[in-house]
Order: C-alpha cells, then structure tokens, then sequence
C-alpha cells in the first residue's frame, strides 16, 4: 500500500459464501483493486457456512500470496452478525441451489432462512453508507428478503444483480452489428433475474445508429431475447456448472458504477426497489434502466414502452408478484 493509501481506513467488504464459485472469481478482483479502485484499502470479511471455513481459509492463503498492496486484512467467520459489522459493501453470493426435486417454495423457504438473518445482520452493524448487491438467486426476491429485515437501511441501497444480463445483451448485439460493446447505448434490462426478463434494444443505438435500424424486429424476438434470457441455463448445459468468472465480473461492474457513476450518456441496468415506475408494484425489487451519481441509483423516468415491450416487461413483473406472494405467505416477510 502506498503511503497515502495506506493512511485511509480500509472500507470493509463482505463477500457471503466466500468458498463458492463465484467467490473464488470475485476475491481476487476485490483485493485488487478493481471493485472501489486504485486508491480505497478493503478489508475483506468472507462469510461461510461451517463446513465451508475450511476452504474459505485456503482462499484466503492464496489472497495473502498475492500480496495486493490494497488488500488490508482478511476475517473468516460463520457468524452472520460479525460478517456484516462494519460493512461498507455487501455483495450476497451465497444461496441455497435448487437441487432435483426440489418445490419452487423449498427454495424460497431456504433462502429466506439464508437472506432474512442477513438483512436483519446488515440493519443491526453495517455502515451507514452500506451498499448491498444480491447476486445469489432468485436474486431479486432474496434482495426483497433481505431488504423487508433491515427497516433502518434505506430500501434503495439493496439490490439485485442484474447486469451480467446486460453484459450479455451487450455480447449479443455487438456480435450480431459487427460493432465494439463500448459503442453500445442505452440497453436495458427489464424485471426479473429469470428466463422472465426483458432485455430490451427499443432504445439502444450503436456507434450512434438506432440498434433497431440494424437488426431486424425478427433476430430480436427470435434470438437476441431469448439468448440473453436463457444464456445462464446454456452456460450451465455447456459448462457443467453455472457462471462464475461473469458472474463475478458483473458484480464488479455494478458496484464500480454504482461508486464511479454512469457515464452522461449511457445507463445500466440494475435490480432496484420500485418506486412506481412503469408500472411496476412499489417495493418490488425489478431490473430498470437506471443511472447513479456515485452514491445512489435513479431508475431512468419517462421511457415510452410499445405494446410489445409493456407485455414482456408486464410478464417478468407478475413473476415477481408470484415470488413476493409466495414469501409472504412463507412467512418470510
Ligand atoms: N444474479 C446473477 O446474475 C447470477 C447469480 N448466480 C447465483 O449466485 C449464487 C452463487 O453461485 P456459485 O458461487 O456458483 O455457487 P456455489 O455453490 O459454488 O457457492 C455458493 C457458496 O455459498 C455458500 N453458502 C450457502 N449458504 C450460505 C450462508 N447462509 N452463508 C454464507 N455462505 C453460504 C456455500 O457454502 C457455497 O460455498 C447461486 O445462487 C447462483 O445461482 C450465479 C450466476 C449469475
Ligand atoms: O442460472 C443460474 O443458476 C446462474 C445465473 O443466474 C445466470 O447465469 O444468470
């Protein structure tokens, strides 16, 4: 650590389920650097379930060998109040799988026993500044979990993980055009974290040229939509296992916007706490189109929706409703 870095305090990062996959692409990049940038020292504080501190250990051995100058110390622990005391950026990876057999209620059941004790962690010792990004699925609905137990952290700073899915819309539509993905506008991705979405180019233009000049109305419904929607079950089916390394970059991605801000000319897109807009139930954690100022995120107001955009984002919204309704009627909220 430089010596003016090493001067300031370190922000504390919590990564839940430290030992997963995602997690062993995730850490890495953290203590680099490239999550709150060159000149922020992070203390890491990894989050297992018992049997998995074994191996969050070994992680963290391979973390002091890479000797980062930023990385400026390392807690493993089991104990979700100690995880989140202090935290300044909560990135919630670990979650329970859906397993063969296994009820659509099963695992909201279990995730609720996972994200409920965590929001309830994160309102009673994280930092007042605390940014929480929900990347372990149903993300969206794990975020609302974790947001209806934490009532003294504004709802807005809980959010869901929904730009590994632009990321990919972006590869798509850069592909297809011939184009780089840096001259891509204006994309978004709309609603759940599911096969429900909406990623939608209605709005998108490349190298300034309206995507949809480009790219005929069939290659979107037919391909561009259902690729983008579909590419974590295609990445499972080729892989053997679900998206790690992206997964991690776009965790990345979120947190680097979500502390950087948007560029003037461009948005993302993000799972954040409806307010309203389009439509969308209040309280409902959904994918917009949204910007930040560096410190809070503002879902972009007064987009026109056509027939065909208003039914797709209308289909991933009730799926959402179905979802809030199931863990109420849990109990879990
Ligand atoms: N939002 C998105 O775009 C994406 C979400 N995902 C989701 O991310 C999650 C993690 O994926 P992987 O790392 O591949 O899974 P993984 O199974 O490799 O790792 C999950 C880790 O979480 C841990 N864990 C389970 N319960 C925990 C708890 N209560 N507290 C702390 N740790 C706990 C497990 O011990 C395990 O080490 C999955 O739910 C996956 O579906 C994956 C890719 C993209
Ligand atoms: O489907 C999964 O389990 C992983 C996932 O969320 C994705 O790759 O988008």
């Amino acid at each position: 650590m430089s010596a003016q870095n090493a001067e300031k305090t370190p922000a504390v990062v919590t990564v839940t389920g430290a030992a997963g996959q995602i997690g062993y692409a995730l850490l890495f990049r953290i203590a680099s650097g490239q999550l709150l940038g060159p000149d922020t020292p992070v203390r890491l504080r990894l989050l297992e379930v018992p049997q998995a501190v074994r191996a969050a250990e070994g992680t963290a051995m391979e973390l002091d060998d890479c000797a980062f100058p930023l990385l400026a110390g390392i807690d493993i622990t089991d104990d979700v109040r100690a995880a989140f005391d202090g935290t300044n950026v909560a990135l919630l990876v670990g979650a329970r799988p859906r397993t063969a057999g296994m009820e659509r209620g099963d695992l909201l059941s279990a995730n609720g026993g996972i994200f409920a004790p965590q929001g309830a962690a994160i309102n009673a010792g994280a930092a007042d500044d605390v940014k929480v990004l929900v990347v372990g699925n149903p993300a969206n609905t794990n975020a609302f979990i974790a947001a209806s137990h934490a009532p003294d952290v504004p709802a807005e700073r809980f959010t869901a993980m929904t730009r590994l899915d632009h990321n990919r819309a972006l590869a798509q539509l850069a592909a297809r055009t011939g184009r780089r993905v840096d001259e891509i506008r204006h994309l978004t991705i709309w609603g759940n974290h599911s096969a429900t979405q909406f990623p939608d180019l209605t709005r998108a233009t490349v190298a300034g040229t309206p995507a949809t000049d480009l790219v005929d109305a069939a290659w979107v419904a037919d391909t561009f939509i259902p690729t983008v929607a579909k590419r974590g079950a295609a990445i499972i089916e080729a892989r053997g296992a679900s998206s790690a390394a992206s997964a991690a970059n776009a965790a990345v991605d979120h947190v680097r916007t979500w502390v950087d801000g948007t560029p003037a000319d461009d948005w993302t897109s993000a799972g954040v706490v409806s307010d309203g807009s389009y439509g969308v139930p209040e309280g409902l954690i959904s994918s917009f189109p949204v910007t930040s100022d560096g410190t809070s995120w503002s879902i972009v107001p007064d987009l026109e929706l056509d027939a065909d955009s208003r039914a797709r984002l209308d289909a991933s919204v009730a799926e959402l409703v179905e979802e809030r309704e199931a863990v109420r009627a849990l109990g879990l909220v």
